[in-house]
């Protein structure tokens, strides 16, 4: 089996705003003049209290929804609409249900009209590499929802996406599910090598993932702590609270909840 190596892209993301009008016409500005710059290949978490604009940061460079001001800029193109170099990822799998593994998973090449053939054993390697061997035929209703997301993810992928954007990916799974796929996600990521943008609730899974966790102010969304996680990988679920550097870290996110009121202690 070939190894996919993809090249993780450069983000530039400059005075970046987002106002949405509400239906009475007034301002919310929910992202507020974000500057950001993500080297390659790096995977960068970001956590926060919730309508803290994190979706609508990840909506932004998805190329889904337009800004307000500033630009955004992948390997120094710039972003207005959904573009090849990025994939995405939600918390829910978003699996067409009447179509097989392979099939949902060569749709983006399907809606570009791309060579579908030429992509097959591409799919195949990435459901490999997901531990998804050999369902490619399946139907969605025949897997668990750890394994939808495992799909979901193969999607995201098979165009090669320098950038990986995740939305709370793991959100709506199982404990035990999460933890398996977390730790998966790390040794998908160590191989292929793509940058992620990763958000999240879990300030745990935030931290053992990132190289990088931004944390968000509530509304507007501002970058409140940018912190570099150096711990040495692969890191393991089961031992990292043993760790003394990530529970530093975790303390580190946590002070800023707790000043700011969005966590209180009793
Ligand atoms: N289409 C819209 N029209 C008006 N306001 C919006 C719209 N979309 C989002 N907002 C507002 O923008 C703010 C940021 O929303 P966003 O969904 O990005 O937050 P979030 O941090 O992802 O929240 P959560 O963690 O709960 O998913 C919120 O106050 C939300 O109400």
């Amino acid at each position: 089996m070939n190894v996919i190596i993809q090249a993780g892209a450069a983000v530039d993301i400059a005075r970046l705003s987002k106002i949405y009008k509400t239906r009475e016409d007034e301002d919310v500005v929910a992202l507020d003049k974000i500057d950001l710059k993500f080297e390659p290949g790096t995977f960068v978490a970001v956590v926060g209290p919730s309508g803290c604009g994190k979706s609508t940061l990840l909506s932004l460079l998805a190329g889904l929804t337009g800004a307000s001001t500033g630009t955004i800029a992948i390997d120094g193109e710039t972003i207005n609409k959904p573009h090849p170099k990025i994939g995405v990822v939600f918390q829910s799998d978003l699996l067409l249900y009447w179509r097989t593994v392979l099939e949902n998973i060569l749709l983006p090449i399907e809606i570009k009209r791309l060579d579908v053939a030429r992509y097959r054993s591409r799919a195949e390697e990435l459901l490999a590499q997901v531990g998804l061997e050999g369902f490619g035929n399946k139907y969605p209703s025949e897997l668990s929802g750890g394994m939808r997301q495992r799909v979901a993810i193969c999607r995201a992928l098979i165009q090669e996406p320098g950038l990986l954007l995740m939305d709370e990916p793991f959100g709506a799974l199982d404990a035990l599910t999460r933890e398996q796929m977390i730790m998966d996600l790390q040794a998908m990521w160590m191989r292929l090598g793509n940058t992620v943008l990763f958000i999240t609730h879990g300030i745990d899974e935030a931290v053992f993932l990132a190289d990088r966790v931004l944390v968000m102010s509530p509304r507007p969304g501002r970058v409140d702590l940018d912190l570099n996680i150096d711990m040495p990988r692969p890191r393991q679920w089961s031992r990292i609270h043993e760790n003394k550097d990530y529970h530093g870290y975790v303390r580190k996110i946590r002070d800023i909840f707790e000043a700011k009121g969005i966590l209180v202690a009793h």
